[in-house]
């Protein structure tokens, strides 16, 4: 199958990350005959150094005419360290998710056997945990209006949601939920915030379309405990931007790294995939970055265009790094394997059916069972 991929490689590690993910893009390509074409595009605080904008008109061009997104990350100390910088990185990523309408972040969160002793949570509170975070990603306090002061002593950020961006996030978690265990957690503050009782009402009257599935409500705060002292309660957490981006990085902790945590954007165009984590800027050309996020996130690209058994066959090759100890210093402590090498190794063992084809097909979760 010929297919045209965006790639927006970004800043600080993203450039590394995404070229392993690549590598076994190009390695599931040949063993299964297809033919991926890569367009490499700017976006943020390099696209600002060659452009002056962090999300350039050519670079949306190039994603409204892919077929899918591939996003490493975004982020420059030398903009994170002055607050008074107009133009920055970050707005290159939202803006992109708003202008491709990318209104649904899902975000799997899982414990792997694999490194189960590994996590810094205890393993008879985290075994068996599999749940995935429905985030809404171009509403809230993101995106509603913004002010400073004249006198810089006050500043505001509006938090608005209609019922209709409500709905059409709710739906895919409602469906998502109808595939995996039937379970969605609504997460929000509302006890305190107008915006959401919205989404209580919206996604209560919603839930009457989908009866199988079970409702329940978790304040923000609760939600937060109840993800490290018992997550395996949760099937799909359903919540808007800002608590979905925070409750993500936490739930990292379970899986033993967020250099392990992919995502998939979607919404009314080309989606987007992209680790969660951010452009940690500290290991920028150490070659010590996990590339896994960003290889389960080609992987989720994979589910997208309906090569399942391509998916598959990278996640178990993932899954043989894990297993060998062929991993980053993240997850094991003054471990000779770089990002290069990891990468190798997931992007051989993916590319080599005798290998991959011995492998029983269970328990390959790593982010396997969502709509996307
Ligand atoms: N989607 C994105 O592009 C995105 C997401 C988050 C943050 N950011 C940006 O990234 C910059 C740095 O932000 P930050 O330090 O808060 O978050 P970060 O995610 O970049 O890093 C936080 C910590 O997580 C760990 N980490 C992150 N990625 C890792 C990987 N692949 N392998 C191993 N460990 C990893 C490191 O210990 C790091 O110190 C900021 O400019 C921020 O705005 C971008
Ligand atoms: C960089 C930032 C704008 C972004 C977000 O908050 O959405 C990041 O933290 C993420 O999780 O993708
Ligand atoms: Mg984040």
């Amino acid at each position: 199958m010929k297919k045209k991929i965006a790639l927006l490689p970004g800043d600080g590690i993203g450039p590394e990350v995404v070229n392993e993910a690549v590598k076994c893009l190009d390695a599931i390509a040949s063993r299964f005959g297809h033919d991926f074409e890569y367009i490499e595009a700017p976006v943020g605080a390099i696209a600002i150094d060659q452009t002056g904008n962090p999300l350039p008109e050519s670079t949306l061009e190039v994603c409204r005419e892919a077929d899918a997104i591939l996003f490493g990350s975004i982020g420059d100390p030398k903009y994170d360290d002055d607050p008074t910088a107009k133009v920055r990185p970050e707005q290159g990523l939202l803006r992109l998710r708003k202008e491709m309408q990318l209104y649904t972040n899902i975000r799997p969160v899982e414990a792997y056997p694999e490194l189960i002793d590994q996590s810094p949570l205890k393993n008879d509170r985290i075994a068996g945990t599999d749940f995935v975070i429905y985030r809404e990603l171009t509403g809230g306090i993101y995106f509603g209006e913004k002010w400073l002061s004249e006198d810089q002593e006050s500043a505001s950020d509006l938090c608005l949601y209609t019922a209709d961006e409500i709905r059409r996030i709710g739906h895919l978690a409602f469906q998502a939920a109808e595939k995996r265990r039937k379970k969605l957690t609504l997460v929000d503050k509302a006890n305190v915030l107008e915006s959401s009782r919205l989404w209580r009402r919206t996604i209560t009257e919603l839930g009457k379309a989908y009866p199988d599935v079970q409702l329940d409500f978790l304040f923000v705060d609760n939600a937060a405990m109840q993800i490290v002292l018992n997550p395996s309660q949760f099937d799909v957490v359903l919540t808007e931007n800002m608590f979905g981006d925070i409750l993500s990085d936490e739930g990292s902790v379970i899986a033993g790294s967020i250099g392990l945590l992919a995502s998939a954007s979607v919404g009314d165009s080309t989606a987007l995939f992209e680790p969660i984590h951010g452009s940690f800027p500290q290991a920028k050309g150490l070659n010590i970055a996990n590339p896994v996020a960003s290889i389960l996130s080609a992987a989720m690209l994979l589910d997208h265009f309906n090569m399942t058994e391509e998916a598959l066959v990278l996640r178990q090759a993932v899954s043989q790094s894990l297993k060998q100890g062929v991993v980053t210093s993240d997850l094991k402590s003054g471990s000779p394997f770089g990002t290069s090498e990891v990468g190798d190794f997931i992007a051989d063992f993916a590319g080599d059916d005798s290998a991959s084809d011995k492998l029983n097909d269970e328990n390959i979760g790593l982010g396997k069972s969502t709509i996307i």
